[in-house]
């Protein structure tokens, strides 16, 4: 295999499907738990409900003010304000207090439109230094992993691109006629590498979201698969936002370190379209290709006693069986099809924190114990989430 770079454990290959992807090093192994990667963001841009409630450069949740000028950003320290304004805010300022968050094209956009294009404002600000070079019309030529890891604004630069071009956010219109070709370029590379950074306190991960950050060594090196063997989390430390890649399990020398880009706990159908649409990929994990072939999933119906307890069986009387197959169509095959169906597990996840609140008590028990045979089912080994309904359930 061919390896000529590394980071750590961690090398970058040429893949005729996807391009490149993380391998662990030739003679090295990596153990479940182990930290495979740990960069800090290029830039982060808080979603809409969290402006001014977080810091906008460290994204901490704790009391802010409103930088005097434009109103619009807001730090928790003189240091963040500063760090903010040498890093980009000095060029946002401005585009901020002539009143952009409030124009119409902006406020009519949806929320994540609105922190896409924060978000490409401020990646503007930081590389505007080359934001007018012509280098941005053209894609960067392969690098080292070295000399990604060295430069995030290069490592952004040679990031995949969106397989169908979309219309930019609505940005200030001075910037759209001084720097298009910067806006494109960028824009182009936002679906495919961007992360939703969010805390893992909720079951679902899109509730428990605050921003939108731009991690370029992390997107350049990781790929997708629904039975992953990695999962990204992220911590806030040192006045930045990190991006921790984390193996899920012990991974041997020279496979594969993937992580979800989704929740994988969608339905086949529902990842397959998302990525096609969002990454522009077929997956072709062992996963989709067993799931494939089973009935579609149908809404799970009322009551669902049946199903948790057919769930539970399966997944606590066969422990052996199913930790071996539980992708297997040995396992799911057997089970109502209603089970896959992402409605099931937001319905035992309510169902059990009302009853663990408000009782009655005994039923919780069954709930909880059928909503982590889920979680042990529907998510790959260790998976934080399953790791939460457990401690809830103890
Ligand atoms: C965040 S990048 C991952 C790094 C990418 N492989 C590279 O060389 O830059 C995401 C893109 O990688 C490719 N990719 C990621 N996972 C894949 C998979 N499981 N199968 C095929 N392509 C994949 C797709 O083109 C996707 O849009």
């Amino acid at each position: 295999m061919d390896t000529p770079y590394s980071i750590g454990k961690l090398n970058l290959v040429t893949d005729a499907i996807s391009r490149n992807k993380a391998v662990v090093a030739a003679g090295q192994t990596v153990s479940a738990g182990e930290v495979i990667l740990s960069v800090p963001s290029l830039v982060t841009s808080l979603l809409p409900k969290w402006r001014g409630k977080r810091c906008d450069l460290c994204c901490r949740n704790i009391p802010t003010r409103a930088c005097s000028r434009c109103k619009e950003a807001s730090y928790c320290s003189a240091n963040c304000q500063t760090r903010a304004w040498k890093a980009h805010h000095r060029r946002v300022c401005p585009l901020l207090s002539s009143g952009f968050h409030l124009s119409h094209a902006f406020m009519s956009q949806s929320a994540e439109e609105q922190a896409n294009a924060d978000l490409l404002l401020s990646l503007w600000g930081l590389a505007s230094q080359t934001a007018e070079d012509e280098s941005w019309d053209s894609e960067e030529p392969d690098m080292a992993l070295q000399d990604l890891a060295s430069d995030p604004i290069h490592c952004f630069k040679n990031l995949v691109l969106h397989p169908h071009a979309r219309a930019l956010p609505a940005l200030p219109r001075s910037l759209l006629s001084s720097h298009p070709k910067f806006l494109n370029s960028a824009w182009s590379r936002f679906d495919c590498n961007n992360f939703v950074v969010h805390n893992i306190s909720s079951l679902e991960p899109e509730s428990g979201a605050y921003a939108l950050g731009i991690f370029p060594l992390a997107s350049r090196c990781f790929n997708h698969s629904c039975s992953p063997n990695a999962w990204s989390a992220f911590r806030l430390r040192a006045g930045q936002v990190w991006l921790e890649v984390r193996a899920l399990e012990n991974i041997p020398s020279e496979a594969e370190v993937s992580i979800p880009y989704l929740d994988p706990v969608l339905p086949f159908r529902e990842r397959h379209l998302r990525l096609s649409q969002i990454y522009g990929f077929e997956c072709s994990c062992k996963r989709c290709n067993l799931e494939k072939q089973l009935a579609l999933p149908t809404l799970p119906p009322e009551g669902s006693v049946l199903l948790e307890a057919a769930v539970t069986e399966a997944v606590f009387a066969s422990s052996e069986e199913w930790e071996m197959h539980r992708w297997g169509a040995e396992v799911l095959a057997r089970l109502p099809a209603s089970i896959r169906h992402e409605e099931f597990m937001k319905i035992l996840s309510t169902r059990f924190e009302s009853q663990v609140h408000d009782g009655p008590y005994a039923e919780a028990w069954l709930t909880g114990r059928a909503l982590l045979a889920l979680c042990l089912l529907m998510y790959p080994l260790n998976y934080p989430i399953t790791g939460r309904s457990m401690w809830i359930l103890l």
